[in-house]
């Protein structure tokens, strides 16, 4: 079977192939050979027990945190995978059938600024069997591109509502960033007009034809399409919070690039968790809790970084002068939650990240973006808010208003504005 070559050079492991055999059940109970369960989902749940992590593990630095040459998210998935060929030549030897289990991903939105790149990296995706790209336009030569890239993943494309049934049908994992992009002077809730009826019927169909996958809205302004599509998911009867995100997962890479850069520290080795929501200053990087641990040397120097982290987007859209907003860093940060995603539904045990989820964790706000551990139901558990600093307390009572706003504009908007095909 074709290997992901590049990727084996670029990160030295000569050994590695990927496995590209869907499962089929009943096969052995290895980590890496199960079937991801299809049967009712759990709600997220406080995890009081859950209070260290890692970067995108838990725990203590051990051998499989990031060294120098890990620059690469699929570089967890790849030793994983290195343990799971360990495990499956031993059950061979024992005559034991063994099938490595890989996902179908669909990328809603695939020919945009975000959608290509982005494609691109889940082609790269060691896990991934089957990818379905689907755009209003230009799709189909966006998909013959990725299709020369000798990686495992088989690329097809789909376009217009009439394919869109097709381009969901069995898909684990679905990706939306389909919808415009600002230009200088406009806010993200100014995308709201347009882009809210764009997820709301991307969703609608999810809904009908994938309702069991894992959905990834990029599409901004995050804070109110998220919970315009949790209205969807729930009149369809098919809302489920363990497996609903807005990503948010730029505002965490931005995090610790700045906050590296700042201390001089190595990139790879930061990890800064930010919660709240996804514009201005629902953005709340929590730079108390920084790993490894960092002092800042005053209060100045935290109130600047926490505004460039929550200004990051506008200094993108500024310097690209009305060509759109940030792609490459967005599609870079969507491949990374996406591969998180399907290495916890593969049953990798250690998995984190942040993300804006369905939540009761903030009174009045029903949606916040927080610190999770992903399992193989979606979210498995919601790390409880502990510890802020004065300064960030301060700032999480002043992001509630505005983030209440667009969760409540979002709401408001799918209750009274029927998806087109319901
Ligand atoms: N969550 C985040 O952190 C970020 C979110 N974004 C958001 O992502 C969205 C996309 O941005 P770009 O890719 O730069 O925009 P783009 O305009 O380059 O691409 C959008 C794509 O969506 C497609 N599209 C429009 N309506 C569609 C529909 N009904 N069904 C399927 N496809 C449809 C378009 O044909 C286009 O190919 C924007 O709303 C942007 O604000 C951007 C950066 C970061
Ligand atoms: O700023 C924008 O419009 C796009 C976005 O969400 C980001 O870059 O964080």
């Amino acid at each position: 079977m074709a290997s992901t070559a590049y990727l084996q050079n670029a990160l030295g492991h000569a050994a590695f192939a990927a496995t590209n055999v869907r499962q089929a059940g009943g096969v052995s109970s290895s980590p890496r050979t199960c079937a991801v369960p299809r049967g009712s989902m759990h709600a997220p749940a406080a995890a009081a027990s859950l209070r260290s992590f890692e970067g995108m593990r838990a725990g203590a630095p051990t051998s499989k945190m990031c060294n120098e040459a890990s620059t690469s998210f699929f570089e967890q998935t790849i030793s994983q995978q290195r343990l799971g060929r360990r495990t499956a030549a031993a059950a061979s030897r024992k005559g034991q059938v063994v099938a490595l289990v890989t996902y179908k991903v669909a990328v809603l939105g695939a020919a945009g600024g975000i959608g290509q790149p982005l494609s691109l990296l889940v082609k790269m995706s060691p896990l991934v069997s089957d990818l379905h790209l689907y755009d209003i336009a230009n799709v189909k030569g966006v998909a013959a591109d990725l299709s020369h890239c000798n990686t495992p993943a088989k690329v097809e494309a789909f376009t217009g509502k009439d394919e869109l049934p097709a381009a969901l049908k069995d898909v684990d994992l679905v990706i939306i960033p389909a919808g415009i992009p600002r230009k200088p002077g406009m806010s993200r809730d100014d995308l709201f007009n347009i882009n809210a009826g764009i997820v709301r019927d991307l969703v609608d169909a999810v809904a009908q034809h994938a309702p069991k996958a894992l959905i990834h809205i990029i599409s901004n302004p995050v804070n109110s399409t998220v919970p315009i599509a949790a209205e969807v998911l729930k009149k369809r009867g098919v809302f489920d919070p363990a497996r609903l995100f807005g990503v948010t997962t730029l505002d965490v890479v931005r995090a610790n690039t700045f906050v590296a850069q700042q201390q001089k520290q190595r990139l790879i080795d930061v990890d800064v968790p930010v919660i709240g929501g996804h514009a201005g200053i629902t953005i709340l990087p929590l730079l108390s809790k920084v790993k490894p641990k960092t002092f800042f040397e005053s209060e100045e120097i935290i109130d600047k970084l926490t505004t460039r982290i929550q200004n990051a987007g506008t200094e993108v859209v500024e310097a690209k002068a009305g060509a759109g907003s940030a792609t490459l860093s967005m599609a870079y940060a969507a491949a990374r939650f996406a591969e998180s995603s399907l290495r916890a539904l593969d049953g990798d045990p250690d998995v984190y990240e942040c993300t804006y989820i369905a939540s009761n964790l903030i009174p009045d706000l029903p949606f916040f973006a927080s610190r999770v551990k992903l399992g193989r139901m979606g979210v498995e558990a919601v790390l409880p808010l502990e510890g802020l600093s004065e300064y960030e307390q301060r700032a999480l009572e002043a992001l509630k208003p505005e983030l209440k706003n667009s969760i409540e504009k979002g709401i408001e908007f799918a209750k009274e504005k029927a998806a087109a095909s319901a």
